[in-house]
């Protein structure tokens, strides 16, 4: 089981746009403090609220594991940036819903205590990596949690996109679009989409049409080290990252998608239960 190297130093972002959260950012930080870890803020984040902050890669280096405070976005967004730095994200959800950022504000006291007594998981969930080939050769990288999302650029007009797996032309989809999701994402657009849910330790893509005018498609999960190169003979089609990063993609274009070779670490409290956590926040099972 991973353990962290020290619990001395965390590392804050704050839900962007969202001034307000000052207060309840000062008494979380007092919580912190209380309990010996030293606190430090994305100066972004510190701009927003009026107060000093240093830059994001010092952030990450300085911390021994980095805080989301705001909802699933902020967190979404907090992965992808520190993915390289390889520290543990933990989620206190101050947004609506908060799947992956399960901490509430009640439990922040009760979760640093076990934390400090190393009553903590470390859960290494997959990411996706891929990079848009330009037909001029340039090349685009990005990773990311949840999901890519090709859709067609205005809602009036039909999308079709040509996915070919591990080299072998596949299938065209046809409709408003297709959203390639990780586990951790099975449970955002995919779901809503009728893609399945997936055990977020799993490695795996799902491949999952959207308003697909046809009769003859279905979601399809593939293995993590497949590759898929997705294009479009659309003048242009848009590429989504984790709903917040936007990519054009050009007839000639190719996006290439593959399961990242590391995974994002996030950092949880020891009874956090997945299927606790559907029931909970997906009512699944609900009949109302
Ligand atoms: N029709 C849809 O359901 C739809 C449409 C567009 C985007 N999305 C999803 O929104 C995600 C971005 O989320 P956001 O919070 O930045 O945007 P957002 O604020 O627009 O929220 C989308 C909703 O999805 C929830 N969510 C996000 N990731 C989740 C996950 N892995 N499991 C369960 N719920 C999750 C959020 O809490 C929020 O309630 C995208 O990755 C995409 O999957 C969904
Ligand atoms: N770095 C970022 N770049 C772009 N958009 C971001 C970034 N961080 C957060 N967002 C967006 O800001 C919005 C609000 O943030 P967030 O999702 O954290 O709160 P929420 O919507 O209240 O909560 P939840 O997502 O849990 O329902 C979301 O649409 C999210 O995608």
């Amino acid at each position: 089981m991973e353990r962290l190297a020290q619990i001395k130093t965390a590392g804050f972002i704050l839900k962007p746009d969202s001034p307000e959260i000052k207060p309840l950012y000062e008494k979380i930080k007092g919580q912190f403090e209380a309990k010996g870890i030293r606190v430090l803020l994305s100066k972004h984040s510190a701009e927003m609220i009026g107060c000093e902050g240093i830059s994001f890669d010092e952030l990450c280096k300085a911390s021994d594991f980095l805080v989301s405070l705001g909802g699933d976005g902020t967190l979404l967004s907090l992965v992808r940036r520190s993915y390289d730095y390889r520290k543990p994200v933990l989620g206190i959800n101050a947004g609506n819903l908060g799947f992956l950022a399960d901490i509430t504000i009640e439990e922040v006291d009760n979760f640093l205590e076990q934390l400090l007594v190393g009553e903590y998981r470390v859960d290494e969930r997959m990411m996706i990596e891929g990079y848009i080939r330009k037909a001029s050769g340039e090349k685009m990288s990005f990773f990311a949690f949840n999901d890519v999302v090709i859709s067609r650029p205005v809602i009036s007009k039909m999308a079709q996109i040509n996915a070919a797996i591990d080299g072998e032309m596949f299938n065209s989809y046809k409709g408003d679009g297709l959203i390639v999701a990780t586990p951790t994402g099975s449970t955002a657009y995919n779901l809503a989409s009728g893609g399945p849910v997936m055990y977020p330790l799993t490695e795996a893509f799902i491949l999952t049409p959207i308003m697909a005018h046809s009769l003859t498609q279905r979601p399809l999960v593939v293995p993590a080290d497949f590759t898929l190169e997705l294009s479009s003979p659309d003048e242009k089609v848009i590429a989504m990252i984790d709903g917040q990063d936007a990519y054009e993609i050009f007839q000639g274009d190719v996006l290439v998608i593959k399961g990242a070779k590391r995974g994002a670490r996030l950092l949880h409290s020891k009874d956090r239960n997945y299927f606790s956590v559907l029931r909970e926040k997906l009512s699944w099972g609900d009949r109302h």
